[in-house]
């Protein structure tokens, strides 16, 4: 396998997760999506992966319920730990080495998360899995993913999602929604993309970060996208 990247952050939606179930983890689906992962690792490329929690809870669902946003994102942070452990489990037993490092401390399931003992895991080639998004209430695991490209110096953010690129509008809600090739962070961000959240945008920009956007629904679409095939949308500059 010929690859693009020498290190990427793999931005994994909670809703992944669900397979065709409405809620929670399918086990066939996180299997495929652990051995895509070992298969890139096992390329050569170093691989964290920030996963979301959506396929849980998310915490502005929760405020819209009456439950206090922070708390509600509390719920949300804690949600993506849960998605982090099975898919640590789903990799190891996929043949490949895995650590989930968490940003909200609780060293009784797994190590917490600091720059230092990400890169020790990257260096030695482990898929190092980073629960917890930033660890701060008001924020996304996509800013979470850039945030930690930034700190770990990645080449890109590959955002494995539900959805094969960037629409000029959702393609769930608007079906004459188009699709864009490549576009710049600017764009994304003057357009009012809502793929990913404006502060991760503006964190990409800001740091000259590309973003791959891709969908998870095909067979190897990690592998794929870390060779530069498959069909994507890149924002970069
Ligand atoms: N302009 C757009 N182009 C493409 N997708 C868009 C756009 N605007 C909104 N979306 C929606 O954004 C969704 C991608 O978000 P994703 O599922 O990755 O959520 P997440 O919040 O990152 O993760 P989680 O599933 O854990 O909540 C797509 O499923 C799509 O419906
Ligand atoms: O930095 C962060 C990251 C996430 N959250 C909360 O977790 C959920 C799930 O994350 P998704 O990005 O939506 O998958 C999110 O809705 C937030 O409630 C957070 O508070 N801080």
């Amino acid at each position: 396998m010929t690859v693009l990247w020498k290190r990427v952050v793999v931005k994994l939606s909670g809703e992944a997760l669900m397979g065709a179930t409405s809620h929670g983890l399918d086990q066939g689906t996180l299997e495929r999506i652990a051995a895509d992962l070992a298969a890139g690792a096992s390329a050569g490329v170093e691989i964290a992966v920030v996963v979301g929690g959506g396929n849980f809870f998310r915490g502005i669902q929760g405020a819209d319920k009456g439950i206090d946003r922070a708390r509600a994102d509390s719920i949300g942070m804690l949600a993506t730990v849960m998605n982090a452990l099975a898919l640590e489990h789903a990799i190891e037993k996929a043949g490949h080495s895995a650590r989930a490092l968490s940003a909200i401390p609780m060293p009784y399931v797994c190590q917490p998360y600091s720059r230092q003992a990400a890169l020790n895991h990257l260096g030695k080639g482990r898929v190092t899995v980073l629960a917890g998004g930033t660890g701060n209430p008001f924020f996304t695991t996509d800013t979470g993913a850039v945030l930690r490209a930034a700190e770990l110096s990645a080449d890109a953010v590959m955002k494995a999602t539900q959805v094969d690129g960037v629409y000029s509008a959702d393609p769930k809600k608007d079906p004459a929604a188009v699709r864009y090739d490549h576009l710049t962070h600017d764009d994304a961000i003057s357009k009012n993309l809502a793929i990913m959240d404006t502060a991760a945008f503006a964190l990409a920009r800001e740091n000259h970060i590309p973003i791959i956007v891709f969908s998870i629904a095909e067979a190897n679409a990690i592998s794929s996208a870390l060779q530069g095939k498959g069909r994507s949308t890149i924002v970069a500059p």
